[in-house]
């Protein structure tokens, strides 16, 4: 199978693209595909797979495969990739479209420059903050706003945030030395997150900023999460570290991200969306 793609990152978040409104895949090969498609030695490399499908319930749709090809609800520099290939190859012809993921229905915005798409704006809705909802264990519907988290015999403090996939925060003083490679994948696979669960350590520099690592569900440590920044902002300023509806400069290892946790509850993130490659994925089936 001679699969067409395109290979797209946002701040180094790269993931391989495949545009289901021209190629038709089995479903049931999704998963396998992302695995192939990601590694590094025998496929393309990249930190999973995305699907960009037709969708009666918005312009266009998004799903998001791990490297490990489980799939995510949602993915903030996909979407802005997204945003960039559905206005840059037709399949949008506004400025302002809608995009479907597995969590929700988010409005985007895309600023063009000749005629290419450069910064893309998501309104990335609500942030989700009940414990059963993020999900995390615990059968109430209470906030997780620096709990105490023993882990590896220590006691650390996590805020929960869902930006329709999971994220569990942990503030550390020096960015430089989160436990990223240590903690990461043990939080990720705690069972006190029957979903598992994003990893994001977070040093809050100002009131303006904040410098932020990710271990991600399914991929590990990645150069940058878009969801993941808004659960930092959103994290943030529920421990009163930065205050609310003031534009937030989140800087990931891959570059920055501009998040704001508005008035209206919404968190928008503006960023960059990269074309990298495309061409043809030789897949040999499951
Ligand atoms: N990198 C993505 C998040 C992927 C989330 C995925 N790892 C999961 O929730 O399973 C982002 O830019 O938001």
């Amino acid at each position: 199978m001679q699969i067409p793609f395109t290979k797209m990152h946002g701040l180094g978040n790269n993931y391989v693209y495949i545009d289901l409104f021209n190629y038709e895949i089995d479903e049931k090969l999704y998963s396998d595909l992302a695995i192939h498609m990601s590694d590094i030695y025998t496929g393309i490399g990249s930190d999973g797979m995305i699907l960009i499908h037709p969708t009666t319930a918005a312009d266009v749709g998004m799903r998001i495969f791990n490297k490990d090809g489980s799939e995510g609800k949602s993915c903030g520099n996909g979407l802005r990739c997204t945003a960039k290939y559905a206005y840059e190859n037709g399949i949008v012809q506004n400025r302002k479209f809608h995009i479907q993921t597995k969590a929700n229905i988010v409005e985007a915005e895309v600023s063009v420059d000749n005629n290419k798409v450069d910064q893309v704006t998501i309104d990335m809705g609500e942030p989700i903050l009940a414990r059963n909802e993020i999900p995390m264990m615990g059968n109430n519907d209470s906030k997780v706003v620096n709990e105490p988290f023993v882990v590896a015999g220590e006691t650390q403090y996590v805020t929960a945030v869902s930006m329709g996939n999971p994220h569990a925060v942990f503030f550390v003083n020096d960015i430089a030395e989160a436990p990223l490679e240590t903690l990461g994948p043990t939080i990720e696979k705690d069972m006190r997150f029957p979903e598992s669960i994003n990893v994001e350590f977070i040093e809050v520099v100002s009131s303006t900023e904040i410098n932020f690592r990710v271990w991600e569900r399914g991929s590990g440590i990645t150069q940058a999460c878009g969801t993941g920044a808004c659960a930092a902002v959103v994290a943030a300023t529920l421990n009163e570290k930065v205050t609310k509806s003031h534009p937030i400069v989140v800087h990931l290892a891959g570059g920055d991200l501009n998040i704001e946790w508005k008035e209206d509850n919404h968190v928008w993130m503006t960023g960059p969306a990269e074309v990298i490659a495309s061409g043809l994925f030789y897949y040999k089936g499951k």
